[in-house]
């Protein structure tokens, strides 16, 4: 997983940390100034403290970085962020204790430390945090280290309440900002890639003008029936169909017009290939139709189907209110693993339907010119 520390590896992170780590940075010095003024307001009650002069610089620092954010590096401003959380919770525990909010304030770095330098570090973050806090308890509890204020004054303090809501909105905000950004992120990326593996899948395999399956597709499932064959015995058949004297068309009515019938074809042969087998364009105005069967065909019932599909290839296509009439010649190859030792593999039977394909041009010529 890239962390946040890897942003100089991605353009796309970059953009997105540097719309969040700004609005973290204004919400961060807006809220600065109103959590100063809470600090400042239990000096009746707790005296002067480090924390105050702490929360002082921070917020002077928040503001004038909010103000010149668009000259600062992406890295210095998540840096300057982490830095100041650490600060803000190592010395909110060790001057208030249990009274403030330091505590909430350590989850917010470990947040930060985990996302900036990665899981490991979050966790050795915790054990620090848990060194940190147990020290500071026990000088508590020993007396080394006395509360700043009287705690039974101070949770009765309209200063105490108010540095108390406003010091932990902050880091509960800033959690909030950063885990819904990152998620949000996240997610839009994974739509986007899945998007792109659909778009590529489909450039891969699909012929760019008909949509149906292109060549590379047709010659792997071809080899994986020839494959399943051997293994079950199974039957297979490649139905080799070429268009007629298709060249005449793009003469005639112009290359949108062959593309469109081309179009059409293959949309008439789809209606009348059954879901199990498979079509495809393997280029020009030739297509494949493989037909991987248990059992075997007779050649009545291979004529029948071949009938099919010149029937629907007949009817014609009206482009722009004309009528174009298309024929096709078709040649078919028969598989079988066992029954066919003259088909070695793949390329023998593309080239055995092939040859039979012209002998059914060759005749239907013949059929014309007679
Ligand atoms: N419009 C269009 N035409 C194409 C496309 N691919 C190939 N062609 C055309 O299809 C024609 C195929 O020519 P031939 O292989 O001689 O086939 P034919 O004209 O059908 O002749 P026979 O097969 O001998 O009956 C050529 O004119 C190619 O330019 C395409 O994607 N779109």
């Amino acid at each position: 997983m890239k962390l946040l520390n890897d942003i100089s590896q991605f353009s796309e992170w970059e953009k997105i940390l540097v719309g969040s780590i700004d609005k973290i940075i204004i919400i961060l010095a807006i809220c600065s100034v109103p959590a100063t003024i809470a600090s400042y307001s239990r000096i009746p009650i707790s005296g002067f403290q480090i924390s105050m002069a702490l929360h002082l610089f921070i917020a002077i620092s928040l503001v004038t970085s909010a103000y010149i954010r668009h000259k600062l590096s992406v890295k210095f401003k998540l840096n300057m962020v982490l830095v100041l959380t650490v600060l803000i919770s190592l010395a909110g525990v060790y001057n208030w204790g249990l009274l403030g909010n330091g505590i909430l304030w350590s989850i917010l770095s470990i947040i930060f430390i985990t996302l900036y330098y990665g899981i490991k570090f979050g966790i050795f973050s915790i054990g620090l945090f848990f060194v940190y806090v147990s020290i500071i308890g026990y000088l508590y509890t020993q007396g080394i280290i006395t509360p700043q204020a009287d705690p039974s004054v101070y949770a009765v303090s309209v200063s105490g309440w108010l540095t108390g809501i406003i010091g932990s909105l902050l880091p509960l905000s800033i959690s909030v900002l950063i885990i819904g950004t990152l998620y949000q992120a996240a997610r839009d990326s994974l739509i986007r890639l899945e998007r792109q593996r659909i778009e590529i899948t489909i450039l891969a395999e699909r012929d760019d003008l008909t949509g149906i399956y292109n060549a590379r597709v047709f010659r792997k499932l071809l080899e994986q029936a020839i494959e399943r064959s051997k293994r079950h015995n199974t039957w297979v058949y490649l139905i080799n169909i070429d268009l007629d004297n298709f060249k005449s068309i793009n003469d005639n009515y112009g290359h949108h017009a062959g593309d469109a019938t081309l179009q059409y074809i293959a949309k008439q042969l789809l209606n009348v290939t059954r879901g199990e087998d498979t079509l495809c364009r393997i280029g020009g105005d030739e297509f494949l139709m493989l037909i991987d069967s248990p059992q075997r065909h007779s050649p009545q019932e291979l004529e029948v189907v071949i009938k099919r599909i010149k029937a629907a290839i007949e009817i014609p296509y009206i482009y722009e209110k004309t009528k174009l009439k298309v024929r096709g010649s078709i040649g078919y190859a028969e598989y079988n693993a066992t029954s066919t030792p003259e088909l070695k593999n793949k390329d023998d039977i593309l080239k055995l339907a092939d040859s039979q394909m012209f002998k059914d041009k060759e005749l239907s010529r013949a059929q014309q010119t007679s």
